[in-house]
């Protein structure tokens, strides 16, 4: 895939960019591992000071970002405004806490007596210099919750960013820059997927975090464990969205819209399939199919649209494929289904029902804003059909019955149970999947512990 900037909206290429060469690719692996040995000896206070200035910087720059992440992948602009400011949140947050998240741990005073310690600490160093491999849907939010913890904790930043997202990662870069990090702290290398490997190979590199597909996850995790490297992964997710007769029906379905649609209906923590109990079915399916077919949708750019194109046209063409899978095998289309006849890669807002487990889109992850309605006679069938999934990202359910709250918790396989409310992240709270939906977590001290060497430091008398 070449490195460029293509409009979704129009299909036309903007800007393209050259892979690095070797040359460069070597100068930016030494100037990571240079930054590494000062940057690790700085003060939480100094790395704060430069985090909060690159927020505040971000906030300057929200209106030129936004554009130029819907120029690059689509979103409505108002989304990536909303991005832009969440990612300078999560900085200020970071900031404010790496110090606190970090601090010396102190065992049990008899644990520290019975080891022959006169004391013991454990203390969080940082690891070295961090490969992340990141995706379009959220380019800088993405990025950015990995480098605010990573770069707090003292370990330094290498950016494979998605190739049409180049300009973004470029400003990432600039941004971390003009906040005052060292020369080689935060680094774009504009690669291809194919030099991953030989960086992750390379002995500089000492971990590495990926965001998006199982397939790409899969491959770095191999590289990674034969190198015996620590990963993050974040991959896909398709997370239900459990309705029960207690809920309120209206706002649920109101929810329910937003969350599938929510950036174009590309995002792994957007809710994708909707289990309904049968009491409610009808009256939920109603209020949502009148909820995504009154989605405006069009321009990204237009300050009105909330539903703008898909990033790509292979990306649109998967959808199409998945949903012509499931119609073909008998599902009911209750909105959307055809693509509108203009320039861009544009997909209606679709809603399907009597969707079965022979279809693809029962099992395969729908990346873009088209929603699978099912019928549940009960909790157990709801919780069944919910786990009847290689994902396991997050998960939604609404009800006022506190008894099915505690079902849910206790038997919903996935990394985030929202209850009356709809997944989103925060940079306070952990963030991660399990079973396909990957392993570890970000965010929170969680996420910020991930790539520090957790070291014992025990003291004779
Ligand atoms: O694509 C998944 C990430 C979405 C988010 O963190 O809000």
């Amino acid at each position: 895939m070449p490195i460029a900037t293509v409009n979704p909206a129009t299909g036309e290429t903007l800007k393209t960019y050259d892979a690095l060469g070797a040359e460069e690719l070597e100068r930016r692996l030494a100037a990571a591992e240079t930054a590494f040995r000062t940057h690790r000896t700085t003060t939480f206070a100094e790395r704060a000071l430069r985090m909060h200035k690159a927020a505040d910087l971000l906030d300057e720059d929200q209106q030129h970002i936004a554009r130029v992440m819907t120029t690059e992948m689509g979103k409505p602009v108002r989304q990536a405004r909303a991005e832009a400011a969440k990612c300078a949140k999560a900085m200020h947050w970071y900031a404010d806490h790496a110090e606190e998240l970090l601090a010396d741990e102190e065992p049990a005073s008899q644990d520290v007596k019975d080891s022959g310690a006169s004391w013991v600490i454990v203390r969080y160093r940082p690891l070295g210099p961090v490969l992340a491999v990141m995706p379009w849907n959220f380019p800088l939010w993405q990025v950015v919750r990995f480098a605010a913890p990573a770069l707090m904790a003292g370990n330094v930043g290498l950016l494979k960013h998605a190739s049409n997202v180049p300009q973004t990662a470029l400003y990432l870069e600039d941004l971390y820059r003009r906040a005052g990090f060292a020369e080689g702290c935060f680094q774009t290398l504009l690669i291809g997927s194919g030099a991953v490997e030989k960086v992750l190979r390379d002995p500089r590199i000492k971990a590495a975090t990926l965001t998006g597909s199982e397939p790409a996850g899969r491959a770095v995790a191999a590289v990674a464990g034969d190198e015996v490297k620590k990963t993050v992964l974040e991959l896909g997710g398709s997370d239900p969205f459990v309705v029960m007769p207690s809920a309120d029906l209206d706002r649920a379905a109101e929810v329910a819209v937003t969350a599938r649609v929510q950036n174009n209906g590309q995002s792994c923590i957007a809710a994708k399939r909707f289990i309904v109990h049968t009491d409610v079915f009808d009256a939920f399916a109603e209020r949502f199919t009148a909820g995504m077919t009154a989605l405006r949708t069009g321009d990204p750019m237009d300050e009105e649209t909330e539903v703008g194109p898909l990033s790509s046209e292979r990306g649109r063409a998967d959808l199409e494929e998945l949903v012509a899978d499931a119609v073909e095998s008998g599902a009911t289309v209750l909105c959307g289904g055809e693509r509108p006849a203009r320039p861009g890669w544009y997909y209606p807002p679709t809603a399907l029902a009597d969707v079965t487990p022979e279809m693809r889109i029962h099992h395969e992850e729908a990346f873009g804003p088209v929603a699978t309605l099912y019928r549940a006679a009960d909790l157990d069938e709801a919780v069944a059909i919910a786990n009847d999934s290689p994902f396991g990202l997050s998960s939604n359910v609404w009800t006022h019955n506190g008894i099915e709250v505690d079902r849910f918790v206790r038997d919903l396989e996935a990394g985030c149970v929202y209850v009356n409310g709809m997944t989103a992240s925060h940079p306070a709270f952990p963030f991660g999947g399990v079973k396909r939906s990957g392993y570890g977590r970000e965010l929170s001290g969680h996420g910020i512990r991930e790539f520090c060497n957790i070291t014992t430091v025990w003291h004779g008398a």
